[in-house]
């Protein structure tokens, strides 16, 4: 089923994600409407925290075809090198685009939706949207690296939008 995504500054946005225990077939379920609101919204990725699910589970996918879903359940980052700089947008700051520096390469090690681990090496946009995910597990909006002048903005801008849409 499509949920409803956490609008920022939602303060649940900041809370921390839980690990998951056991890959069970809740998981999987909560894996699929995931999967399903990142297609409606559009995304490229989505976090459980966006949904109002506090447990480590990341949905990507970054095909122009739309139909190759990565999931990552726990994951962590082994590695990271390189910097890269990338205009970003969140499914919770709409509207909002903003360049972001983060690692350029990062290797990430993580359960798929069978409970099995693997160990991924990504780059390019893959490597953006895994640390954007990671960092909304950890209660982080991409918005939050900007300067205090432009979160002052923005927040004044979705206040007028999510005024509006009330
Ligand atoms: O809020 C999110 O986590 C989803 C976000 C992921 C992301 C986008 C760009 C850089 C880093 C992370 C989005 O998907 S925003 C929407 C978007 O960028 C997009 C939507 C459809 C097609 C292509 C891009
Ligand atoms: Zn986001």
């Amino acid at each position: 089923a499509i949920r409803q995504i956490l609008q920022y500054p939602d303060p649940r946005l900041h809370k921390k994600a839980a690990p998951v225990a056991l890959v069970d077939d809740a998981i999987r379920a909560l894996v699929q409407d995931m999967a399903e609101t990142m297609y409606a919204a559009p995304g490229i990725g989505l976090a459980a925290t966006q949904i109002d699910v506090h447990l480590q589970v990341i949905t990507i996918d970054v095909s122009d075809t739309r139909d190759q879903l990565q999931v990552f359940i726990n994951p962590e980052i082994l590695e990271r090198s390189g910097v890269s700089v990338f205009e970003e947008g969140c499914l919770s700051v709409p509207g909002i685009f903003e360049r972001v520096q983060r690692a350029e390469r990062v290797t990430v090690r993580a359960l798929d939706q069978y409970g099995k681990s693997f160990t991924l090496e990504a780059d390019g946009l893959l490597a953006v949207c895994i640390q954007h995910e990671m960092d909304h597990l950890q209660g982080k909006v991409f918005v939050e690296y900007l300067s205090r002048l432009k979160q002052t903005r923005i927040l004044a801008k979705l206040r007028k939008q999510q005024r509006k849409v009330m």
